[in-house]
């Protein structure tokens, strides 16, 4: 009998799949067919050697980022919100930020920003960051709040609902953390010890699922330092910066490079303050980015 069921973690030659009660089964994957990511609806059967997928339900949406040659590999597949942590440690890195409002928007899902530690901040400090973040990024949804403390969950909680969320970010700003406070008495399993550090310091290295039926998921996915994005097209990034995308159409040349050309939009915006220079910056470079990518496509 086919039963269907939610892939929780997939690797290997294998995914675990939770059923409705919220059982988990060990199913191997078939040669054949696409492999299934965290957030998957399958068809999974019984047989005699043990549980095995039959078949991978058309994904809704998909989160696909760059792999170490910039080929697309995908994260997780039918995701209502993406959340992108961060804290005041480690620092927050601006550039990162815009790399998922880009891969948020290329998935039309959308993002909102969770400042996580304010334990750690007095108030000003917590003003004066979410202030900078205001200023430096157009129109990002931002909430704050304390995974520890448990400040502001609520809500952060009642965005999320009874959909699926993904929680990402830079190693060490509490996703795991967050991940355990929003889905309690649920047995994460990430966090083994990093031995390799020698520090015994919990980093989560899979992409896992974890719920409580009739309630929320979340998608605790591993910490990065960086995200490619250069299998996305310059459209893809234009389409994460309309306040920029506005402007390059009262460039004085249509074909302006934004590059010290008179009458240029950009130019005028940056030096007027208009538009932050960072993120004029942050834009070009993503831009370049994935031109240079559409170019070794095609090479
Ligand atoms: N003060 C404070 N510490 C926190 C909070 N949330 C998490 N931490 C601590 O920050 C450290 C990292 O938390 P994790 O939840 O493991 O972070 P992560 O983002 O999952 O890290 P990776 O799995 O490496 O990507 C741990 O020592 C947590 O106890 C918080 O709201 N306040
Ligand atoms: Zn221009």
């Amino acid at each position: 009998m086919r039963r269907r069921g939610r892939v929780v973690l997939s690797t290997g030659d294998h995914c675990l799949v939770a059923d409705q009660s919220g059982d988990l089964h060990r199913c191997q994957l078939r040669r054949r067919g696409g492999r299934p990511v965290c957030g998957d609806w399958i068809d999974w059967q019984a047989q005699s050697g043990g549980a095995v997928v039959e078949a991978v339900e058309p994904r809704r949406n998909v989160i696909e980022r760059g792999d170490f040659r910039g080929h697309p590999r995908p994260l997780a597949a039918n995701v209502d919100r993406m959340v992108l942590v961060i804290a005041p440690t480690p620092t927050p890195d601006p550039l990162l930020i815009d790399r998922y409002r880009v891969l948020s928007r290329a998935a039309a899902i959308p993002l909102t920003l969770w400042l996580n530690k304010t334990d750690r901040l007095e108030e000003a400090q917590r003003h004066a960051l979410l202030t900078r973040l205001s200023a430096d990024h157009h129109r990002l949804d931002c909430l704050d709040g304390s995974a520890r403390s448990g400040a502001g969950l609520d809500a952060i909680r009642r965005l999320i609902g009874a959909g699926t969320a993904i929680l990402v970010g830079q190693s060490g700003v509490g996703k795991s953390s967050l991940t355990k406070a929003l889905v309690p008495g649920v047995d994460l399993r990430v966090g083994e010890i990093n031995r390799a550090s020698g520090q015994g310091r919990h980093t989560t290295t899979e992409t896992i699922l974890v719920e409580h039926p009739g309630g929320p998921a979340l998608i605790d996915s591993p910490g990065v330092r960086t995200l490619r994005l250069d299998h996305l097209s310059p459209g893809q990034v234009m389409a994460a910066f309309p306040d920029i995308a506005e402007l390059t159409g009262q460039c004085q040349f249509r074909d302006c490079r934004h590059n010290g050309e008179p009458g240029c939009a950009l130019q005028r915006a940056r030096e007027s303050g208009a538009l932050p220079a960072q993120r004029i910056a942050h834009w070009a470079r993503l831009m370049q980015e994935t031109e240079n990518g559409l170019a070794d496509q095609k090479s």
